[in-house]
């Protein structure tokens, strides 16, 4: 209840006055309907038609007053011209009050929508880490429909609560006795409907959680389609997934049964009061019939409120978890943003680094519970314009180191330092990752044209600016060789390219930036022998322009590294030249070139 009025809340700062405009309309309406029909009684009695005394009927004979006061006869085609007009007017204000419901749901929901996408895409890069993404695409579009769907069922039972409690006013002016039997009636139904109300969150809660299910593993079967062909796990996959489907339905059948027997139970219930009322105003209360035409008229319009205002309840109450899973989301993501507005625009070359980037005592652990440390005690300088290569065994925690550097996660202990200025200011981490060309172990492209691609660093780029790239990353000749040269489509995150060529398109992208920091993580793992030199000789003519920071195994790479960092367990154990390392006959650094050279120490 609690994320719900969270919600409604915000959509009342969200739509302000247009909120009560649109609730007034609903309610003006509803109250338009209502006399549309209390009205063709006495209006048809009025003129003749259907012969009943009014008199004793407070607010239908004051009309009568009111009609007969006209200097003119009203007539039949009078009164169904009235009645037209009535009902009319009531179709073409709905309509108006639909779009202006219409425009304030969709309108808070792209806010909403848009929020969290800001909010998720400016959280720290270790949020991500502790999440399955499909969680993300989850709220993002099935639970944001239900609290979509949810806020304007609450809106519209707030004007249906408006709505019968005039129904009520107006019913208790003309029969206060039977309205008040009506109401305790009314009273013993939403108590009896309590119990609907909590299997509805209980089934919500089901739902949310099934969904939840359902897109993680579409996420994760397709992603690792080309596994479960080439391994033949098509059956076990389509085994879970009819199954979930089949949960997935009862669910829903689940739902559809108890509120189908919520509104049975209410159906018969007013039957039986229906001929209760009958009963005790006739032979009880001695009503008069025209009174009780009224009462009953009364009764089949506030009755079907009661119905409408139980089912919604038990609607919404299904909706209660995906509120809660919306707001939580938020809150989490909330407490983990990294910086007060990602937008903000500065420029590569607007960021200076004269001395470099340092880690001092830097310790860091991705699972704060756990006593394994991914660094430990790091202390490291990478010089500015120099060229710098982490090498170790996998798992040692170079792409951590790097991340570090990066300023992607940050230290439990220690500081890192730009400059001599920590990287837990801001201004230095915007400035940073504005200047950094990244290039990552498994590089991302969208399925978009490789011109696409390439201008998402540098939209104002031209042809020729693409090219030169191009020809640095030696891309250049596989894209003018394909037909439709920088038009090509190249699939999602570039599957219809090989490896190699993904590589080199990326590394292309990250050189277009202008970058003054180049981070190559095992950029070149996927290369033939022949490409990784063009490579190395054009990264050779950026040394002393930019800072270079490569993770490499293959170590014929970083040959012409100024420094190199040797990593184990989470330690930095070597650092120095190329060659000085080389010649430390006991250090690690000769012992990984040994087995690359096939050399045995
Ligand atoms: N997201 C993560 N959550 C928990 N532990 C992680 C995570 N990423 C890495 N680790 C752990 O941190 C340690 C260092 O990993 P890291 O990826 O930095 O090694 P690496 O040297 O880059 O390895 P490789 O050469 O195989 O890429 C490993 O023990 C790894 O299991």
């Amino acid at each position: 209840m609690k994320d719900l009025f969270y919600f409604i809340r915000k959509m009342h700062h969200f739509a302000g006055m247009k909120l009560y405009i649109n609730m007034s309309m609903t309610l003006f309406i509803s109250l338009l309907d209502g006399i549309g029909i209390y009205l063709i009684v006495p209006l048809l009695s009025i003129i003749g038609i259907f012969n009943t005394n009014l008199d004793g009927i407070p607010l239908i004979s004051l009309l009568q007053d009111f009609i007969n006061s006209w200097s003119f006869e009203l007539n039949l085609p009078m009164v169904l011209a009235l009645y037209v007009m009535i009902v009319g007017g009531q179709a073409l204000l709905q309509r108006s009050q639909t779009l202006l419901n219409a425009k304030i749901l969709q309108g808070f929901i792209r806010r909403l929508r848009v929020e969290t996408y800001q909010g998720l895409l400016q959280a720290k890069w270790e949020f991500f880490l502790r999440r399955r993404k499909s969680d993300f695409n989850h709220v993002m579009s099935n639970e944001l429909g239900r609290v979509n769907y949810g806020t304007s069922l609450f809106l519209q039972m707030i004007t249906s609560v408006l709505f019968t409690i005039i129904q009520i006013g107006l019913a208790l002016w003309l029969s206060p006795m039977l309205t008040l039997v009506v109401l305790i009636s009314g009273g013993l139904l939403a108590l009896f409907g309590r119990r609907f109300i909590k299997k509805s969150k209980r089934i919500g809660e089901e739902t949310t959680e099934l969904s939840k299910y359902y897109f993680a593993g579409i996420n994760d079967h397709f992603n690792g389609i080309k596994d479960i062909k080439s391994n033949r796990l098509e059956q076990s996959h389509i085994h879970w997934f009819k199954n979930l489907s089949r949960r997935m339905e009862d669910n829903f059948i689940q739902f559809g049964k108890m509120n189908s027997l919520s509104q049975l139970i209410y159906r018969l219930s007013s039957v039986v009061l229906v001929a209760g009322f009958v009963y005790l105003a006739l032979e009880v209360f001695h009503t008069p019939p025209e009174e009780l035409i009224v009462v009953i008229l009364i009764f089949s319009r506030l009755w079907p409120r009661f119905i409408s205002i139980q089912s919604n309840t038990e609607q919404l109450a299904s909706n209660f978890p995906a509120f809660r899973a919306m707001r939580k989301l938020q809150m989490e993501y909330e407490a983990d943003q990294e910086l007060e507005d990602v937008t903000a625009v500065i420029k590569p070359h607007e960021f200076q680094m004269k001395y470099g980037i340092e880690c001092r005592d830097v310790d860091y652990r991705y699972d704060s519970n756990s006593s394994v440390y991914a660094l430990t005690d790091i202390n490291v300088h990478i010089p500015a314009n120099r060229m710098t290569a982490i090498v170790g065994k996998s798992g040692a925690g170079k792409s951590t180191l790097i991340d570090m550097l990066m300023g992607l996660i940050q230290p439990e202990n220690g500081e890192v330092l730009i400059d001599g200025v920590s990287l837990r200011d801001d201004q230095q981490l915007l400035g940073l990752r504005g200047a950094i060309g990244y290039v990552a172990q498994d590089p991302f492209l969208f399925n978009e044209s490789i011109r696409d691609n390439l201008k998402l660093v540098a939209p104002n780029a031209d042809d020729a600016e693409l090219w030169e790239a191009l020809k640095f990353s030696a891309a250049d000749e596989f894209i003018r060789k394909s037909p439709q040269g920088l038009d090509t489509i190249i699939g999602d995150r570039g599957i219809r390219l090989s490896g190699g060529e993904r590589q080199r398109l990326v590394l292309a992208r990250a050189i277009l930036k202008r970058p003054s920091i180049l981070v190559l993580d095992e950029a070149t793992s996927a290369l033939d022998s022949e490409n990784e030199r063009l490579i190395q000789e054009a990264l050779e003519l950026l040394k002393g322009k930019m800072t270079i920071i490569v993770i490499a195994h293959r170590l014929s790479t970083i040959r012409n590294a100024d420094q190199v960092i040797v990593m184990e367990e989470g330690n930095v154990i070597q650092q120095g030249g190329y060659q000085q390392l080389s010649q430390e006959s006991k250090g690690t650094f000769r012992q990984l070139l040994n087995y690359q050279t096939g050399v045995q120490a």
